[in-house]
């Protein structure tokens, strides 16, 4: 298996550890717009530094770097499980990037035997992905995509507390599912599927299946969405009258294809047939019960391309020996396959199908491609936008957050560490300063950034941006988020990220504000993330390898007195900077060091007389 932990193998969780200088521009180039250094446009290709931001807000890929005998360090392929037939276009395009399983029929034991050695699982409705999947995959798992639309054969909740991106195939299939809702329709009128299997009975029954006309009858589609909207236009074709429900879909769309949209009673109160294309969620379960049946106009005939799931299947059987409901034609079922002796399959007035509805050459080709591309992005770390349990955010909004990204990680990370023990932290402020409308500043991706930054440090969870918000939650930390409108240029997102932790004690007491409470701001500039306020001091420190934050009396020859403490340890400086509030009395020094001086030269740094208090942090 391709990252089997082995002897040669070094196992890295994502592409870059928080440590590394992945935020180092690597393509940088400037160009001068004016005399003025502020408007220094940048130039930035993201190729490199882009994709490794995102990976690490992700963290999707857990590449091991194996070496060869030779000592040659390779990357092996990641492993993603296909557990249910998928078309050979996205097979091949899995195939060109990672290891592929395809293993069909799996019990839900040899699943979860399987999944910890698997990066990734693709799934369509056959598979139910479990807790105990996600628990059995012991944090492997970094994506599943399911090969499809309905995603209630996955445990979103379970997902997303594991930090388990979930991505489907939203688009690929709804014509086929709409073609499908559609045939089911028209045969059901006219018993195509009763009168085919009589005569293959060796009869000929011609007055026995007599059928119903189409044209002219009320259609009532329930969930106007990608399938629903689609049969209602072919339905309309058919020269039906179309009404439509859905709490969610806006009216205009449905006026466009000349649909009114109505309440659920009207709608089932009036049709003469029904088409189902919700939904299974805790509120469509059952929807279609005893009650609901009995407002229906008798006679009604009822269509479900949906999730079998939508429907109490007792209820309809009683709905149709009744007469109530005159026939219903169904694709899907509560269970599937459903029990051989099912009545519902069974009765002689209904027409059932073993949940074809997206099965057609064209969107089984489509839907593969579309899940593998999906999957494959995610492996590499791109934010997916068919995510599931996840922000979609759109790749030019990516792009341009990507700098404050790592930021607002260090930001979160820094600002940990200056708590005294480094718990009991429950409230922490993100304050945003930022040129731009709030509206069209979207933080979430910054949020859970510093929410990565904090919790990382002092815990075994990884954050990502599937998991952020509920790790939050679940360990009692409330981040709350301020945006402050400023008067700069809107062409940068933001001008400014302060990270505030209040009611703890710090151990660098002058990064407190005046209200208690832990505060550290920083800035990107050009390209880079720095380090420009503790507390109440101006620094600027570019946030790269490590730093040391030194309090002292504001008084010549302290900048060498530390320095050469540092160098004569053999510990680089990269980067200094003091800050002070009023002169002659206190300064802060913030030191960049490449390495982590050891304790006998950060015990000389606090015995340097004029050295009120100094803290070491990582990055
Ligand atoms: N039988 C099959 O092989 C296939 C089945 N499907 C199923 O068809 C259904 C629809 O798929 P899409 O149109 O692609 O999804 P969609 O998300 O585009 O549409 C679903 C619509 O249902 C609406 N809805 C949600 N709750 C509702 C409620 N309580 N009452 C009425 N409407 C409600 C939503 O607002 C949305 O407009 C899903 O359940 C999906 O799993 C989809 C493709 C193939
Ligand atoms: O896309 C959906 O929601 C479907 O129901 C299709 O299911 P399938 O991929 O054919 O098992």
């Amino acid at each position: 298996m391709a990252s089997t932990p082995s002897p040669h193998t070094t196992h890295l969780h994502s592409l870059i550890s928080s440590s590394t200088n992945h935020n180092k521009p690597s393509n940088l180039s400037f160009f001068h717009t004016s005399s003025n250094p502020s408007s220094f446009k940048l130039i930035h290709s993201f190729s490199t530094s882009f994709s490794s931001t995102i990976s690490n807000v992700l963290k999707t890929a857990d590449i091991s770097l194996s070496r060869d005998l030779n000592g040659v360090v390779s990357t092996p392929k990641p492993t993603i499980l296909v557990s249910e037939k998928l078309g050979e276009a996205g097979l091949d395009l899995l195939r060109s990037f990672a290891d592929v399983d395809c293993s069909y029929d799996l019990s839900p034991q040899d699943l979860c035997a399987k999944i910890s050695l698997c990066d990734a699982l693709i799934v369509r409705s056959g598979t139910k992905v479990t807790r105990e999947v996600f628990e059995a995959a012991q944090g492997r798992i970094k994506v599943v995509g399911r090969a499809g639309v309905g995603i209630d054969n996955v445990d979103l909740q379970a997902a997303t507390e594991f930090g388990c991106l979930v991505v489907n195939a939203p688009t690929a299939n709804t014509i086929a599912a709409a073609e499908h809702g559609i045939a089911l329709l028209t045969s059901m009128a006219r018993n195509v599927a009763q009168a085919d299997a009589s005569m293959k009975a060796g009869k000929w029954l011609r007055s026995k299946y007599v059928g119903v006309s189409v044209v002219g009858k009320t259609l009532a589609v329930m969930g106007f969405g990608k399938v629903g909207s689609e049969v209602a236009r072919r339905a309309k074709g058919l020269g039906m009258h179309v009404i439509a429900h859905d709490p969610y879909a806006p009216a205009d769309r449905a006026r466009a294809i000349g649909v009114d949209l109505v309440s659920f009673e009207q709608a089932i109160g009036t049709a003469d047939f029904i088409s189902l294309h919700m939904p299974l969620t805790p509120a469509t379960n059952k929807v279609f019960n005893d009650d609901t049946f009995a407002k229906m106009k008798k006679g009604v005939r009822l269509i479900n391309v949906a999730r079998g799931g939508v429907i109490d299947e007792d209820a309809l059987v009683r709905a149709l020996d009744s007469g109530i409901v005159a026939q219903a034609a169904l694709d899907v079922f509560t269970v599937e396959p459903p029990p051989k002796d099912s009545k519902l399959v069974q009765h002689e007035n209904v027409t059932v199908t073993p949940h074809l509805g997206a099965s057609t050459k064209e969107a089984q080709e489509g839907v593969a491609i579309e899940i593998a591309e999906a999957v494959v992005g995610a492996l590499n770390g791109e934010l997916s936008a068919t995510a599931v349990n996840a922000p979609m955010v759109p790749p030019e909004v990516l792009s341009e957050l990507a700098p404050y990204v790592v930021l607002a990680e260090k930001l979160g990370r820094l600002a940990v560490q200056l708590v005294t023990g480094g718990s009991g932290i429950q409230s922490v402020k993100v304050v945003y300063k930022s040129a731009r409308d709030p509206d069209s500043l979207d933080t979430r991706l910054l949020r859970a950034m510093v929410t990565k930054g904090i919790i990382e440090p002092i815990s075994d969870t990884i954050i990502n941006l599937v998991n952020a918000d509920f790790s939050a939650k679940q360990k009692g930390l409330r981040i709350s988020e301020e945006r402050i409108i400023v008067d700069s240029s809107p062409e940068y997102p933001v001008e400014s990220i302060q990270v505030q932790i209040s009611n703890v004690q710090s151990k660098f007491a002058s990064a407190l504000l005046e209200n208690g409470n832990i505060s550290i701001e920083g800035k990107v500039k050009y390209g880079i993330p720095h380090l420009t306020r503790v507390g109440p001091f101006s620094v600027d420190v570019s946030l790269e390898g490590n730093l040391i934050l030194c309090k002292q009396v504001d008084q010549p020859g302290m900048i060498g007195k530390v320095g050469n403490i540092l160098g004569e340890s053999n510990v680089n400086v990269s980067f200094m900077s003091v800050g002070r509030t009023v002169k002659r009395k206190h300064a802060i020094m913030a030191i960049g060091v490449d390495e982590e001086p050891d304790k006998d030269t950060q015990k000389k740094i606090g015995e340097v007389s004029a050295v009120e208090e100094f803290v070491f942090l990582k990055l």
